[in-house]
């Protein structure tokens, strides 16, 4: 099923914020939406979930407006993290995570042992089992932010959308949520991810979009994306170029001076 966002354009409040968008996003593949502050890469992936209203365009899965879609079924097809890790219910986590089996769910059926089993292999594969038992509301930002994490994937969505998922995690916790989320697309997911860290969006994406001011700057595979030029267009930076085991990286390493 392939996401195709098609001339989409976003107004908040009185602003245009996302001009004329387009991009047409395969299955099987990680993407990269990369930006400055203020781009509207949240906006976009709120409009590709259906959760901002849009003032032009379409977002499509296939044919089916992702608007038009029953509820439930748009809630299966697609799974959205958002930025915010805040969670108001004091629940365990493992409750949070077995949120994700709910649009699978039939209307008032209890979750079944093969649901139990999807959270449970969710909560391992986000090193969150051990905090199956305790109230989210004392976990740490980032246990909280991979508990969030696990409800995503236990939707099992075909579509998981995913804005910052790095920003509270340590390192270690980084590499392995992007080697996950490489994982799930591999299994032929599509996965969309938000990133401000330029080095693990060349490690983690095939794809980038780059976007500018709520307008496309390029979009296609990262290498051809993420190049020096664009880099300094977009970001202002300068960068070094990194050998890491055959992998070839741009990293940032200074702003580029204005005269
Ligand atoms: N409710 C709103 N009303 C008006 N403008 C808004 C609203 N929400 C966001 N904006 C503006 O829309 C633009 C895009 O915001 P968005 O959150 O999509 O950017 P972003 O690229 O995700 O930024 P960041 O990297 O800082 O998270 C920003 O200029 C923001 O100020």
């Amino acid at each position: 099923m392939d996401l195709i966002i098609d001339g989409l354009a976003v107004k908040l409040g009185k602003r245009t914020v996302l001009h004329d968008v387009s991009a047409h996003l395969k299955p099987g593949r990680v993407t990269a939406i990369l930006g400055p502050n203020g781009a509207g890469k949240s906006t976009l992936v709120k409009a590709a979930a259906a959760l901002v209203d849009r003032s032009g365009g379409s977002v499509r899965l296939d044919t089916q407006d992702v608007r038009a879609m029953d509820p439930r079924a748009r809630a299966r097809a697609i799974g959205y993290l958002p930025q915010d890790a805040t969670v108001h219910w004091n629940i365990v986590a493992r409750d949070v995570v077995a949120l994700g089996r709910m649009p699978h769910l039939g209307a008032h059926a209890a979750p079944s042992a093969e649901d139990r089993a999807i959270v449970d292999r969710a909560m391992h594969d986000t090193e969150t089992i051990h905090l199956a038992d305790r109230p989210v509301g004392e976990l740490s930002g980032g246990e909280r932010a991979r508990v969030l994490l696990a409800r995503v994937f236990a939707g099992e969505p075909r579509w998981l959308l995913a804005d910052e998922p790095l920003a509270s995690l340590d390192p270690s916790h980084q590499i392995d949520l992007l080697a996950r989320l490489r994982t799930y697309a591999g299994g032929g997911a599509g996965v969309v991810i938000v990133l401000h860290d330029l080095v693990q969006a060349q490690r983690a994406a095939d794809d980038a979009l780059l976007i500018a001011d709520g307008r496309v700057v390029a979009f296609g595979p990262v290498a051809d994306v993420l190049t020096p030029d664009t880099l300094a267009q977009v970001f202002g930076v300068r960068v070094a170029l990194l050998e890491d085991g055959g992998c070839r990286l741009l990293v940032p390493v200074g702003r580029i001076e204005t005269a």
